[in-house]
């Protein structure tokens, strides 16, 4: 291919500092290194997580840096002793990458994977420790492995899924990030023990979720799949109510109408609390709420939204000592190349909802109106077409 081994000047949004406009620049994308691919993006979701970095409250956070981890392309070429992708296949890079190698991968226990975090951690590649990404000589970090608001990007071997070339690259990139973190509750509900019938277990289960946006409403659609009887979603956004019903929310809190506390109000609806709960707005009160919202004895709250620097949870011990479980999941406990292509599949086979997630459609050009929709509350997920 005329591109393979070549420097590809493209256009990318790039922050300079945190909450400044993104600024359309022309980057020079360095040709893959060993381990290495180059991926040409054709569209790329935002997620409150770029927004949340972009904001300064990442500690992991580098500037200048190109932000993005929710998408699809092709591959335009590969390092030295790629195997398992190559020029032309259609790929979802994947922020949590799987090397099947690491004491993480092999553990059994974790979707997690040790093998290239340190590097995607302060924004370069694992090979040479720099970023592959420059302006005119300046070096622009990475971010999470994938910067994907660039027109190519190179990511690690083992952060990119193959998926099947039929599916349409503008919408299965919500499995990115997103749609698959909040499908989250099959994953929760094998952690709780491979021994219970789940149908059974969940059939009647009430479910308590804070945070009616992309991540939340997948929770719904989980929930609702898994049987829920009560699927209470609370937001502050009264917006999101009639959206939310179309993903299986029985029922509507908004804090600001009580006086009581969030977690007392649910605990009175439910007679003692429900049995899982999931924050998924990313503050830390919420995330308080969230445990405590939980049924005596056996509640379960999982936080996925993701918290500034510098904030902590809290609650009285008492809470965990009479039996409720507080836990974490990132990417929905998936492991990402294994299952990403396996989503895809039920996407086309139309077992899992993609479509009703995208909110609007613009262009890399539009990036800022695609964040401030979101700040608005506006969107859903927004897709860039990459290459318009
Ligand atoms: N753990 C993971 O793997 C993972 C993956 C993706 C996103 N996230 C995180 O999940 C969170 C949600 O992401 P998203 O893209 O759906 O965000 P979003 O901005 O689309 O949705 C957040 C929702 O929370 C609501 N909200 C804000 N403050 C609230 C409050 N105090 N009480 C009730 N509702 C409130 C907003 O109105 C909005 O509807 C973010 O923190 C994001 O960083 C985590
Ligand atoms: N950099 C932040 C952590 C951010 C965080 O927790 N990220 C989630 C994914 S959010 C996707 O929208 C995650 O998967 N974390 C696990 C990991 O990063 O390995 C910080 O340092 O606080
Ligand atoms: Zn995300
Ligand atoms: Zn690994």
């Amino acid at each position: 291919m005329a591109t393979q081994g070549q420097v590809i000047t493209c256009k990318a949004a790039v922050a300079w500092e945190p909450n400044k406009p993104l600024v359309i620049e022309e980057v020079q994308v360095a040709p893959p290194q060993a381990g290495e691919v180059r991926v040409k993006i054709l569209f790329t979701a935002l997620c409150h997580t770029d927004a949340y970095t972009w904001g300064g409250k990442d500690p992991e956070g580098l500037f200048p840096c190109i932000l993005g981890h929710e998408a699809a392309g092709i591959v335009e070429s590969v390092g030295e002793g790629v195997s398992e992708v190559q020029p032309g296949d259609h790929v979802i890079p994947c922020y949590q990458a799987e090397c099947r190698e690491c004491k993480f991968c092999k553990s059994g226990k974790t979707n997690l994977c040790g093998k290239v975090r340190v590097a995607t951690g302060v924004g370069v590649m694992l090979n040479d420790r720099q970023s592959r990404f420059s302006i005119k000589g300046k070096p622009i970090y990475h971010f999470m492995g994938t910067s994907t608001f660039s027109q190519y990007t190179v990511v690690h071997d083992v952060s990119v899924a193959k998926i099947d070339p039929a599916a349409p690259l503008e919408k299965v990139c919500l499995l990115g990030c997103g749609v698959p973190t909040g499908k989250l509750l099959h994953f929760i509900l094998r952690s709780l023990g491979a021994v219970w019938n789940t149908a059974k277990v969940e059939a009647g289960s009430t479910v308590a979720i804070f945070g009616l946006g992309t991540v939340g409403l997948a929770v719904a659609e989980g929930a609702k799949t898994a049987g829920a009887s009560r699927i209470i979603g609370i937001d502050i956004d009264v917006k999101k109510f009639d959206l939310a019903k179309n993903f299986g929310v029985t029922e509507f809190i908004n804090p600001k109408d009580h006086e009581q506390p969030i977690q007392q109000v649910i605990v009175d609806l439910t007679d003692g609390g429900v049995d899982y709960s999931f924050e998924c707005i990313g503050n830390v009160s919420v995330m308080r709420a969230a445990l405590e919202c939980c049924h005596k004895g056996w509640g379960t709250s999982v936080i996925v939204g993701v918290a500034a620097s510098g904030q902590e949870i809290s609650t009285r011990p008492f809470q965990l000592v009479t039996g409720r479980v507080w836990k974490g999941t990132a990417f929905g406990g998936f492991k990402s190349r294994s299952q990403v292509p396996g989503l895809v599949d039920k996407y086309m086979k139309k077992e899992i909802k993609i479509d009703e997630y995208i909110s609007h459609n613009l262009t890399l050009n539009d990036i800022n109106k695609a964040f401030d929709l979101m700040h608005d509350g506006a969107s859903l997920r927004v897709v860039l077409n990459m290459h318009v």
